[in-house]
């Protein structure tokens, strides 16, 4: 008998492809003993060269782990991004940018150099990042590390401790960062507390870090800013970008524009073998190994990156997409109308006015590009529909660009009569709040958690600019109920003395889900929902509509019934029914048929939505 371990790694394979292609990278690139431990700051030089650590975040906060991936190490310049992050958080980019440059160096990471105007070239080298420290020293003083120490810590999802032993090498050694900081200090660059600085720049490049920690600060980039394994909003998105674009022209320093050509992620590396790159809106990756090429690149970190974009085809510049594909459905009501059940009048209405209402049902993470062609295939069209629902229950994230193309098109709408009613997101979602924040002033526009909500009020819309309300019955007879359709008068009689009359409150519960099914009801005056237990509607029934009846062929009730309005209603016991049904065969065989055509017409509904959605 094969132990466990050996059906588990000889079965089908539980692990995900990409889990398995992360331990391909590590086996294969752990035995290339290339490249040297940094010696510059003598404590590096303990560094166990076999380390070999791999982690990949996905913004979905899925953590993938291979090899020393908790080994901890000491961050180094991978920090400056996140400092970088920090400072424009803090102090502004106006004032990050009175001090430091954007531009790539093309050189080491602790060249001298500065720009014409003599400033640090980018964040992403000694001078820049030291300039950084110094910016969060103007505000916090002394509380500066702490406050570095925090952020790098949201960043991560957990503290992050600090290694004293390369701390104190590196304040002992650091003698060409010194000169770099009194040369940013003679161009006001820096401003007083030189030392201060320093030591506060030492101990962030001392910061303790694992593959899994970097990880998670990448996907963190990846992801807008949140963490997506704590679920915290650490910098905004706008911060990001700024971060990630620094990142991908400096990020790798002298080795930057060969990054870029061939892995094409933003990236930091550090001297202590750590190695971020964020691709966004889809992962973070975390490499650890101590062993340095001449750019003071991790090699086996490098190679795991080269690896993953050339398998994956993972350039950031590749995007593949066809926008067309954000529109999952595009049709009018006819034949979809909400699950309120109309009066036969009121439903002749929606088939008259079919083309009123127009349904666009969008789904994906929508951008500047899809909104784009949503607008366009608006625009291309005839004015058509003065009701357009447009639904996002399918749409994750939207960004503010294409919120602000939506609010434009609904602006333009609002002002030739087109009513915009937007769907499927709650008031407090994410996608909500970003497309409100565009719109100024919300004419004509509605918004409803629920698609058929929308689609109910849009109905109601018509049938109210087309007169149908003059004649909502507000109370019906048993002889117009559906059910009883074709009943001579003394045979509806009969079966009123069979019911008991109800009554019931707005709110009330008449029917719950799994009771037996013993009676049914025909519906004299009031509204009632149908709903399932998790509180989907299934129909709104007004007067001269039944429910409940589906106890002629089923044993227990399958959905709760809600009045929505003070109810009157007829109930019959079905057990009378059935008798009576005994009694009068051929009234039996009237009521089954219409019993038949109300669940052909649900169904007909059905299909079209199913239709509907499976044709696109
Ligand atoms: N590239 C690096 O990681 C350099 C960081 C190191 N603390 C230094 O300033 O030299």
């Amino acid at each position: 008998m094969r132990g466990n371990a050996d059906v588990r790694t000889t079965g089908y394979g539980t692990e995900p492809p990409l889990q398995r292609f992360l331990a391909s990278c590590h086996q294969e690139f752990k035995s290339d003993n290339s490249g040297e431990l940094a010696d510059y700051i003598p404590e590096l030089k303990r560094a166990n060269p076999a380390h070999f650590g791999i982690s990949l975040v996905t913004i979905d906060g899925h953590v993938y782990e291979v090899g020393d991936s908790a080994a901890p190490f000491t961050i180094q310049s991978v920090s400056k991004a996140f400092v970088f992050a920090l400072a424009l958080d803090l102090v502004g980019e106006a004032r990050v940018a009175s001090a430091i440059g954007v531009e790539p160096s093309g050189e080491a990471f602790n060249s001298i150099r500065l720009t014409n105007d003599n400033k640090p070239f980018n964040p992403m080298v000694n001078a820049g990042a030291i300039a950084c420290s110094g910016l969060i020293h103007e505000v916090d003083g002394r509380a500066a590390f702490e406050r570095i120490r925090d952020k790098l810590g949201q960043f991560a999802g957990r503290e992050l401790d600090v290694d004293d032993a390369v701390h104190a090498s590196e304040t002992a050694t650091g003698n060409r960062n010194r000169a770099i900081a009194w040369l940013l200090r003679n161009y006001l660059v820096l401003q007083d507390g030189v030392d201060a600085v320093l030591d506060i720049y030492f101990r962030q490049c001392a910061i303790l870090v694992t593959a899994r920690d970097l990880a998670v600060m990448a996907a963190t980039l990846a992801n807008r800013g949140v963490n997506p394994v704590t679920g915290v909003q650490v910098v905004t998105p706008h911060v990001v970008a700024r971060t990630l674009s620094v990142m991908t022209s400096s990020g790798m320093y002298d080795y930057a524009g060969e990054w870029i050509y061939r892995v094409g992620m933003p990236a930091k590396s550090g001297v202590g073998g750590g190695i971020v790159a964020a691709l966004p809106s889809q992962l973070g990756l975390g490499t650890f190994s101590p062993l340095l090429d001449g750019h003071f690149n991790s090699v086996r970190g490098l190679k795991v990156c080269e690896a993953l974009s050339a398998r994956f085809d993972l350039h950031m510049l590749n995007r593949s997409g066809d926008v067309r594909t954000c529109i999952i459905a595009d049709y009018d009501i006819f034949g979809i109308t909400s699950r309120r059940s109309r009066q036969p009048h009121e439903q002749q209405i929606l088939d008259d006015r079919h083309s009123d209402t127009r349904v666009i049902e969008l789904v994906g993470a929508l951008n500047f590009a899809s909104i784009d062609y949503v607008t366009r295939r608006l625009s291309s069209e005839p004015p058509g529909a003065p009701l357009l629902i447009l639904d996002f229950h399918r749409v994750p994230d939207i960004t503010a660009a294409g919120a602000q193309l939506l609010a434009e098109k609904i602006a333009t709408l609002g002002n030739s009569g087109v009513t915009t009613i937007i769907s499927g997101v709650e008031t407090t979602s994410p996608v909500w709040a970003t497309i409100r924040a565009q719109i100024e002033e919300p004419k004509r526009l509605r918004h409803f958690p629920l698609l058929d909500d929308a689609v109910e009020w849009a109905e109601d819309q018509l049938i109210y600019r087309y007169g149908g309300f003059t004649e909502t019955k507000e109370t019906a007879h048993l002889s117009e109920q559906a059910l009883l359709a074709d009943l001579a008068p003394e045979e509806t009689a009969a079966l009123a003395e069979l019911s008991t009359p109800r009554r019931y409150d707005a709110g009330q519960r008449i029917v719950v889900a799994g009771e037996p099914a013993n009676s049914l009801f025909f519906l004299q005056s009031g509204m009632v929902s149908v709903k399932l237990p998790s509180g989907v509607r299934l129909a709104s029934l007004g007067p001269g509509m039944e429910f409940g009846e589906m106890a002629i062929i089923e044993s227990h009730r399958s959905a709760d019934v809600w009045a929505d309005t003070p109810v009157k209603c007829l109930e019959l016991p079905i057990d009378s029914f059935a008798d009576y049904r005994q009694l009068h065969p051929q009234i039996s065989m009237k009521i089954m048929r219409n019993l038949s055509a109300l669940l052909a017409r649900r169904l007909i509904l059905a299909n079209a939505k199913v239709d509907l959605l499976s044709a696109y």
